[in-house]
């Protein structure tokens, strides 16, 4: 094995000096409101606005001012993240304990000047084929009849990215193929994906960039066994596309030579919609919009390459999440995207900041003295204001709220989608400037309360304030928005990891579950034998009493 090269500087934040001086601004910051640096800068809602060709953020209604923005910058400095967005951007080997750069950018350029890049191009002429075929439909099933449902089998980053971008370009999708997306190894997902589908007109998918993963391939097996009970075995080659880095493992499943896309060890599964990994996204829509989404990618990450960090908006955010998580002791983060298509965002934001970020030694090695990811979450509004933004406005935790509103609507019905507007920004003053007790006293005063009654509801309906917000908006949501978005993300992710400094492009905690997984399986198919774990020895136990047959294998 090659020696563990690191290109990245190791730097422990806590030892830098604006790490110290952060510590100060939050002691003072906490004696504040966020009301009181508007009333300080008639200039803030434009001062702390950020502007990209497709993404504005407006970032006022935080805790910062030009001095804290100023220490965050100079931790971003001694932290020596302008080398390391330079090594992202070079191809260096910044995931050093795979011994692999981190190139998903080389996968949204026009430029064919790397052999990543060149290889990016060839696979996406096959991508473009593919969907040219299928959406004139002369690409036909074993029966001679077209196919209308393409049906995608991944998960994890094999199945989040280009699930939530198929989702949210439904406005883009076309009316010749249907694109269904299976995950899960409970059986239940694909049979009832497949219940109202016929051999004949589907088309499978499968995406793994390892042909190794357990769900993949026990629910691509199972797809081939739904196929070729209604069809000859050499049908699969009409039925089925692969998308991996083991081409050889995929022609060993019966997938034909020419229906098989590369993966590749440079980019990393969560960074994989912009790959072949988008084929169901070009095919729910068209070969041309997830160009588009290509696009907007590559504007966002000419963007974070270029733009001084006081205008960076994937450093500023990076950072205002290091403020709020090292030194605010946040240890949750909500994105909450007001637009129904973006629904599945949240999801994919979950294994982009958590499986990239979710670390607890830094690069050398050693345990962290201070936090890194916060666990992230959300759902679309105004869905969750029923539901728990209760919380968010008046639970004992700091949660910074991302709220990600389109500004136009792809609906005609503009006054409605102002409800989604208005609300969003309901939601942001509401956790900026809350109520106090005694105006909520004086209402219930007034609506006839006894004194003792309205001080004591009064305490109940209080609304704490100086819950921080961002609100994050596209024009509309197109595929160069949306790509743009996601991109910011990625970015984020990559400076936060670059300050915690640790290895953003590994995900090593996911492993022991799945070899755990298949050790339990074979003792569930044996009356438990081999479990060492007295709890899971107990459980199995319980799963297989002796007059319960052991499930087939
Ligand atoms: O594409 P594959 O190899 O099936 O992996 C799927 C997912 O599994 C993981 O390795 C985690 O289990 C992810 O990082 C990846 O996106």
């Amino acid at each position: 094995m090659p020696a563990l090269i690191d290109p990245i500087s190791h730097i422990n934040p806590t030892h830098t000096a604006a790490w110290n001086r952060l510590i100060d601004q939050a002691a003072r910051a906490q004696q504040l409101s966020i009301a009181d640096y508007f009333s300080h800068d008639e200039q803030r809602y434009q001062n702390f606005n950020f502007s990209t060709s497709h993404v504005q953020a407006n970032l006022s209604r935080h805790f910062i001012n030009e001095s804290i923005l100023a220490d965050l910058l100079a931790l971003a400095e001694d932290c020596e993240l302008a080398a390391a967005i330079n090594s992202l951007e070079q191809g260096l080997p910044v995931n050093f304990t795979e011994h692999r750069p981190a190139l998903h950018c080389q996968l949204r350029t026009s430029s064919t000047q790397t052999k990543e890049e060149q290889l990016a191009a060839d696979c996406r002429s096959k991508m473009q084929r593919i969907c040219q075929q299928l959406h004139s439909q002369q690409w036909t099933g074993f029966s001679g009849q077209p196919i209308t449902d393409i049906v995608s089998i991944g998960i994890g980053g094999s199945d989040l990215g280009p699930r939530m971008a198929a989702e949210a370009l439904t406005p883009y999708h076309n009316s010749k193929v249907r694109v269904h997306f299976v995950t899960n190894i409970d059986p239940c997902d694909l049979e009832h994906t497949l219940a109202p589908l016929k051999p004949d007109n589907t088309l499978f998918i499968v995406i793994s960039k390892s042909w190794g993963t357990l769900e993949t391939l026990t629910n691509a097996k199972a797809a081939k066994r739904w196929l070729t009970d209604r069809s000859q075995q050499s049908d699969i080659s009409k039925h089925f596309i692969a998308i991996s880095a083991r081409t050889d493992l995929c022609e060993d499943f019966g997938i034909d030579e020419d229906n098989i896309l590369p993966m590749w060890d440079w980019v990393g599964g969560r960074f994989s919609l912009w790959s072949a990994a988008g084929l169901p996204i070009a095919l729910a829509t068209s070969y041309a919009t997830f160009e588009a989404l290509l696009a907007g990618a590559h504007d966002m990450d000419q963007h974070f390459f270029n733009t001084p960090h006081r205008h960076n908006l994937p450093v500023i955010l990076a950072l205002l999440e290091i403020w709020y998580v090292n030194f605010w002791g946040c240890s949750n983060v909500a994105v909450l995207p007001y637009d129904h298509t973006l629904r599945l965002l949240p999801n994919h934001l979950q294994q982009l900041t958590m499986e990239s970020n979710g670390k607890s030694v830094d690069r050398q090695g050693r345990p962290l003295n201070y936090a890194s990811a916060p666990v992230l979450w959300g759902s679309a509004g105004t869905i969750g204001q029923h539901s728990f933004h209760q919380l968010l406005h008046q639970g004992t935790q700091l949660i910074p709220v991302d709220f990600i509103v389109p500004l136009n609507s792809h609906s005609s019905n503009q006054a409605q989608h102002q409800h989604m507007v208005a609300n969003c920004l309901a939601q942001a003053q509401t956790l900026m400037d809350g109520q106090s007790s005694e105006q909520v006293k004086k209402q219930l005063l007034e609506a006839g309360y006894s004194e003792h009654d309205a001080a004591l509801l009064a305490q109940h309906k209080a609304m704490p304030a100086n819950r921080p917000s961002s609100i994050i908006s596209v024009d509309k949501l197109t595929p160069e928005t949306l790509g743009a978005l996601v991109a910011l993300y990625e970015h984020k992710t990559y400076a936060a990891s670059i300050i915690w400094n640790i290895n953003a492009f590994d995900q090593w905690g996911v492993e022991l579950g799945k070899t755990a997984s298949t050790t339990i399986y074979t003792a569930l198919q044996n009356a438990c034998a081999g479990l060492e774990n007295p709890a899971t020895q107990a459980a199995c136990q319980a799963l297989t009493p002796p007059n319960i047959k052991p499930p087939t294998p």
